[in-house]
């Protein structure tokens, strides 16, 4: 069966679908690349939508699998590219669901070394999380690949691994990440930020941080834990915290194998594909075209599109 025979998603191009998805909705969970903004570059109308959304008393956070940026980091941007109001309890980055994660559901005690492949923003949520990361940024990891590197002996106070998304991605960090994966015999956690394979960058697209986690779990021969979107225990804390109820909620997305398939497999009420960022028409038509398997398929089909989410209040007015 193809998805056309069993799901077909209605495209929001009126100001009565436009007004409709709005009043019929409490709650908005944004994923921000590729919806929000490209990299700096905020998408046109998103801000105007969003103030829309605020003067209707709507609720909203935003969660992305970007783990290189801390809350703290993400509350600025957002001021930068003339939000108001945004702050920290509104924003789930994959670098705090990784200090969340190893904290409340791996129980790793406070004070722990953890080592980390990835940006600063991991670091800041660590260490915010009261523990201590090492490799990471350290400016010695820069260095050319040496053997007998004094870092290639494993700290054996290290008691978890973080893998995110980072351009610093070379072999000497590699090769690092690896000993303490396969170290007290692959004893210690591998927690990964996310399974997203790229993502759109102002015209390129980039690899994304999954394309790094992947790398390492073939070479240390073992899963990780990820703490991204998809995975419903991220969506159980924002739930948790924000007290959103399912039957009011709606995901916007740009990504079908993370974002609809959150909003989807996290039973909300409504996921909104926008064509802003890594999904094209022609991807999606292609995808709606080509016979998967049902429940796969199913998985990640979102009930509604719409070419921007800053295209809502062009309809709206
Ligand atoms: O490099 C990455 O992993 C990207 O930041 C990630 O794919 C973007 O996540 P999003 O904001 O679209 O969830
Ligand atoms: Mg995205």
């Amino acid at each position: 069966m193809t998805v056309s025979e069993s799901i077909i998603p209605t495209e929001i191009t009126s100001k009565e679908q436009a007004q409709k998805l709005i009043d019929e909705h409490d709650n908005f969970l944004f994923d921000c690349d590729g919806v929000i903004w490209l990299d700096e570059k905020l998408i046109p109308g998103v801000l105007q939508t969003i103030e829309y959304l605020n003067s209707k008393n709507k609720r909203y956070v935003f969660v992305t699998n970007n783990s290189s940026k801390s809350r703290q980091d993400y509350v600025e941007k957002f001021e930068r590219l003339g939000f108001k109001g945004i702050t920290k309890d509104m924003i789930y980055p994959t670098c705090y669901a990784a200090a969340f994660n190893l904290k409340e559901h791996l129980k790793v005690p406070e004070g722990s070394k953890i080592w980390v492949l990835g940006d600063s923003g991991i670091e800041d949520e660590l260490r915010e999380a009261k523990y201590i990361p090492v490799g990471g940024t350290d400016p010695r990891l820069n260095e050319p690949f040496d053997p007998h590197h004094e870092l290639l002996k494993v700290d054996p106070d290290v008691r978890a691994v973080v893998v995110g998304s980072t351009k610093d991605f070379n072999y000497m960090r590699i090769a690092l990440t690896l000993q303490y994966l396969l170290h007290d015999n692959k004893g210690i956690p591998f927690v990964g930020a996310n399974i997203d394979r790229s993502y759109p960058s102002d015209g390129l697209i980039l690899p994304a941080g999954g394309s790094v986690v992947n790398y390492m779990q073939y070479t240390a021969d073992r899963d990780f834990i990820n703490v991204g979107k998809p995975s419903t225990t991220l969506l159980d804390v924002i739930l948790e915290h924000s007290k959103f109820e399912k039957e009011k909620t709606i995901m916007v997305g740009d990504t079908l194998y993370t974002d609809i398939k959150f909003g989807i497999d996290g039973q909300l009420a409504n996921s909104l594909l926008v064509l802003s960022g890594g999904t094209t028409k022609r991807y999606f038509d292609s995808f709606l075209t080509t016979s998967y398997k049902e429940e796969e398929t199913r998985s990640m089909t979102p009930l509604c599109y719409i070419e921007s989410f800053g295209d809502i209040i062009d309809l709206i007015n």
